[in-house]
């Protein structure tokens, strides 16, 4: 780790590369979550059923939000042609490096994330994916290695039943979360949380510093220091 004051100076102008970099090898869900409590951003965490494909799997990046509706069919009504997915390809197709494919919107009859979206992700060096729906192709994503967060694994196809309606939008999951295009996203072994843009850097300092002296407690309690010491005098657990 980078030495306290250096790391905490360079937060506020490190790229996007360097800070998500960082943010996977130091950050996790637990102390982000603390520090966005503190600042009364307490709607921020997605639902808990949304997990890692494979444990070891961490996201960091920036949302790149779809819209995900149930329909029955493939017709476009109002153009009266065959459209299955919607506008899903058009979204695929417009992500970026570090994006993170983020969805929600669809009833869980479905899966709404496969092996051959995760391919164009991986070739357009997207940083991971997370719907609130479930993932197929399960054995073809893992062995992709693309970061992936889902409801499950389930592989009824989506084509008959949900569509793409939007994407760059604003989006809701189920629980009020709201999460906005350009916010980081970020997802370790403990869920997926959305950390709103306009403060980002102060809350990924906070966080910073929370680790810090997550480590100094850590070291007085392995030391013998009670716990009711520990937090009167450093005031973290
Ligand atoms: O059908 C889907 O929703 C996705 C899929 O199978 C794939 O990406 O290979
Ligand atoms: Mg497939």
């Amino acid at each position: 780790m980078l030495e306290k004051n250096d790391l905490l100076d360079k937060i506020e102008t490190m790229d996007d590369d360097e800070l998500f970099d960082i943010m996977k090898k130091e950050l996790y869900t637990g102390v982000l979550t603390d520090i966005m409590d503190t600042m009364d951003l307490r709607h921020q965490f997605l639902p808990a059923y949304i997990q890692p494909l494979n444990r070891d799997m961490m996201v960091a990046g920036r949302a790149f939000t779809v819209q995900e509706a149930d329909v029955t069919g493939t017709r476009i009504c109002a153009e009266n042609r065959e459209k299955p997915f919607g506008i899903m390809f058009e979204a695929l197709d417009a992500m970026k490096k570090n994006d993170v494919y983020i969805c929600t919107g669809s009833s869980p009859k479905y899966a709404c994330f496969g092996g051959l979206m995760s391919t164009r992700m991986i070739k357009l060096g997207v940083a991971g994916a997370v719907v609130s729906g479930y993932t197929r192709d399960t054995k073809e994503v893992l062995s992709l290695g693309l970061p992936t967060f889902t409801r499950g694994c389930y592989a009824q196809d989506q084509g008959m039943r949900g569509r793409v309606i939007d994407y760059n939008c604003p989006i809701e999951f189920e629980n009020g979360v709201l999460v906005n295009p350009g916010d980081i996203i970020f997802g370790d072994i403990d869920g997926v949380l959305s950390i709103p843009k306009k403060q980002e850097r102060e809350i990924i300092r906070k966080a910073f510093e929370k680790v810090y002296g997550e480590n100094e407690v850590r070291i007085a309690i392995e030391n013998g220091m009670s716990v009711v010491e520990a937090f009167d005098k450093y005031g973290i657990m």
